[in-house]
């Protein structure tokens, strides 16, 4: 396995590195709703040229739908998973491998959005068989919402588990991992064989930084709030736009992580 500080041994920039990229809280700044995010101009170049740079072995890896990524980031198409690793597109222009909201999965969301139809700023983000609730904009009801989802999982199928942040809840099946998501890139061109480099922000975004260890990878982590086992920590979303400038389009060694706040041992 190659190691991604071989760039500082002579390979061109960004040769032999995979990147995958969580979206919210890493590419892009958080919003009180999820359909206020916005793309810019300029980010749209560092990705297209970055996924270029890598000779297409680029991804996004989030908790959005394909869908949702492509509408967001139009008329950028690259490779994603979404759905934590329930839906894939491989390639930019490919089909999605998409999933549908189940009976039982429908239920919960139909009685969790009547129980809490009048909380304002309260959203629910049905994904199919993950459903999001958001309290970013409400955070005072956010305990509630976490009482009425953890009664709620019991009529789900055993294999769901919520995942709660500190800004809303989403009820995810117990196959929806990053690190799959991951691992499933990595089993196909462009990306097989190269080192797998995983940036993100978020607790779901932990078994992604402890796949991309256990490859010999480099993991890193925006803003952690607690414990990680990303060996880089980035202070913000824009480093993580400068990291990918340096270390992606200008090749700096890994040794200098340039915006990289603190390296792990
Ligand atoms: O895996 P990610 O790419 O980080 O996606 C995780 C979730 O991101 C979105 O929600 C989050 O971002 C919103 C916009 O900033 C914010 O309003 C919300 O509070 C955050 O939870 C997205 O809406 C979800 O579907 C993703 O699962
Ligand atoms: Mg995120």
């Amino acid at each position: 396995m190659i190691h991604g500080n071989q760039r500082s041994e002579g390979l061109p920039p960004g040769a032999g590195i995979a990147l995958f990229l969580d979206i919210d809280g890493t590419l892009l700044e958080h919003q009180p709703h999820p359909d206020a995010v916005k793309v810019d101009d300029d980010l749209r170049a560092l990705l297209s040229q970055a996924a270029s740079a890598l000779d297409g072995a680029l991804a996004f890896v989030t908790g959005r739908t394909v869908a949702m990524v492509d509408r967001v980031f139009s008329p950028l198409s690259l490779p994603a998973a979404g759905l934590y690793g329930l839906e894939h597109r491989l390639t930019p222009d490919g089909p999605i491998e998409a999933a549908d909201e189940p009976a039982d999965m429908a239920a919960v969301a139909d009685a969790l959005e009547k129980e809490f139809h009048t909380a304002e700023g309260v959203y629910f983000e049905r994904k199919g068989p993950v459903l999001a609730i958001h309290t970013r904009a409400a955070p005072a009801v956010f305990p509630a919402v976490r009482a009425a989802a953890q009664a709620a999982l019991s009529s789900l199928s055993e294999g769901y588990r919520i995942v709660a942040g500190n800004a809303g809840l989403e009820f995810l099946p117990i196959e929806a991992l990053k690190s799959a998501a991951i691992a499933r890139f990595m089993e196909v061109e462009p990306f097989a064989g190269r080192v797998p480099v995983f940036i993100g922000d978020d607790v779901a975004d932990e078994s992604g930084f402890e796949y991309v260890n256990d490859e010999g990878g480099i993991s890193i982590r925006v803003r952690p709030a607690g414990p990680t086992a990303a060996s880089v920590t980035l202070p913000d979303v824009a480093a993580v736009h400068r990291w990918i400038e340096r270390e992606v389009l200008a090749g700096v060694p890994d040794g200098d992580m340039g915006t990289a706040s603190a390296r792990r041992s």
